[in-house]
């Protein structure tokens, strides 16, 4: 294949923060194994080298977890030096790693500057906010230490994103947030809480009703056109992808795609998931140790998972938005098989159909 991209988990689900809505502690708990532990070293080389092997042009490697930051700097080091070894193609490689800030110093920093690392980092809004859920290991709130690693990381221009979790209590302060968050980048990507699809009541709780989504979104959208036209551009992934579709471009995101794609989830102990919300054992699709990934992405499940995603509810059919939403990600349907936001993103549409096409037109510009 052209492209590759495989998401790995370094440390599995284990993480040194207990932020009361994690969906990847949920889902840990309902594995057989939750934690895989940190990755050995022979995984990581079995993925690296089958990623250059069957990837020909250009191939993405994401680190996430749980926090890939407790594998240690080493294990990104050996990663690094085997995507060096591997490559013998000479192909284009991107990295990202997505982390919660917590352990970033002068020695982290130092290392994503000079490898080019693309960083997300973890931020719920002002500390008041982002305290609420994003807790230590001994509940305390870990704004602060986050806040002075940001520091750290503009210090050696290392370039990163903020990833912020709306809940149904936070969504009703996005002014706020959104205010906080675009002065310290101008790369956000905001993240609807998702409930947890296990019953575990610690975790389900938080997820925004239609009412709140719309009002989020409706405000979201307000505050970043209104910096907009005054020539200050904040990108936000979900609202670029909406510009782009108005104008007839694809959307890069799979929630906007009409359908699955395989994200190559590889666990620690190298078996292989189609997508981070689905690291469940009735998804798992191989290890890196046994098969490549093209045999996986052929594999019976691989066929299943997307084959779900496709069903399609009469409305989705008839409805002049469809391009635009594209029934959500198959993780926000409901037990019907639609958009769990149907409703809030149809007024949404309805109340800022206007404003949305002028602003596409000044976003292609910008
Ligand atoms: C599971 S974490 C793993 C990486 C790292 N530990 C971190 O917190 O950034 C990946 C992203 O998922 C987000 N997340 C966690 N629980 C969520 C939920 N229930 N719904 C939506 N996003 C969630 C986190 O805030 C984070 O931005
Ligand atoms: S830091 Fe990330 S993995 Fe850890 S509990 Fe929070 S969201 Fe989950
Ligand atoms: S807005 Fe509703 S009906 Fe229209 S495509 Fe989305 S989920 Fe389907």
């Amino acid at each position: 294949m052209k492209y590759l991209s495989v998401l790995i988990k370094p440390a599995s689900s284990l993480c040194n923060m207990r932020c009361r809505y994690c969906f990847y502690r949920a889902i840990a708990e309902e594995r057989t194994t939750s934690s895989y532990g940190i990755m050995p070293g022979e995984v990581l080389e079995a993925t690296i080298r089958q990623v250059f092997e069957e990837a020909e042009e250009s191939c993405a490697f994401g680190f996430q977890g749980g926090e890939p930051t407790l594998a240690g700097l080493d294990f990104f080091q050996k990663a690094i030096e085997l995507q060096k070894r591997y490559n013998k193609k000479n192909i284009t490689v991107v990295n990202y790693f997505q982390t919660n800030g917590l352990e970033i110093n002068d020695h982290w920093a130092h290392f994503f500057a000079e490898n080019k690392f693309l960083l997300g980092i973890s931020l719920d809004g002002p500390s008041d906010l982002h305290n609420l859920n994003r807790l230590s290991f001994d509940r305390t709130g870990t704004y602060g230490r986050i806040i002075k690693n940001i520091e750290m990381l503009k210090k050696y221009g290392v370039e990163f994103n903020l990833l912020t979790v709306v809940t149904g209590y936070t969504s009703r302060k996005i002014t706020k947030i959104y205010h906080c968050l675009s002065q310290i980048s101008s790369y956000l990507q905001f993240i609807p809480c998702l409930d947890s699809l296990s019953k575990n009541p610690d975790i389900t709780e938080f997820s925004m009703n239609t009412e709140s989504f719309f009002r989020y979104y409706l405000q979201l959208f307000d505050l970043w056109y209104a910096d907009l036209k005054k020539g200050k551009y904040v990108s936000i992934r979900h609202i670029d992808n909406l510009m782009g579709m108005l104008v007839g471009r694809s959307p890069e995101c799979c929630a906007l795609q009409g359908k699955c794609s395989l994200q190559m989830v590889v666990e620690s102990d190298g078996g292989v998931y189609p997508c981070d919300f689905y690291v469940y054992d009735k998804w798992r699709m191989g290890n890196v140790s046994e098969c490549s990934f093209q045999e996986m992405a052929s594999s019976k499940i691989a066929k299943e998972f997307i084959a779900d995603s496709y069903l399609l509810p009469k409305e989705c059919e008839r409805c002049p938005i469809y391009g635009l939403c594209r029934n959500g990600c198959k993780r926000e349907r409901d037990i019907n098989g639609k958009y769990m936001y149907c409703s809030s993103f149809k007024q949404f549409c309805m109340e800022r159909w206007q404003e949305l096409l002028d602003a596409a037109s000044l976003w292609c510009n910008h």
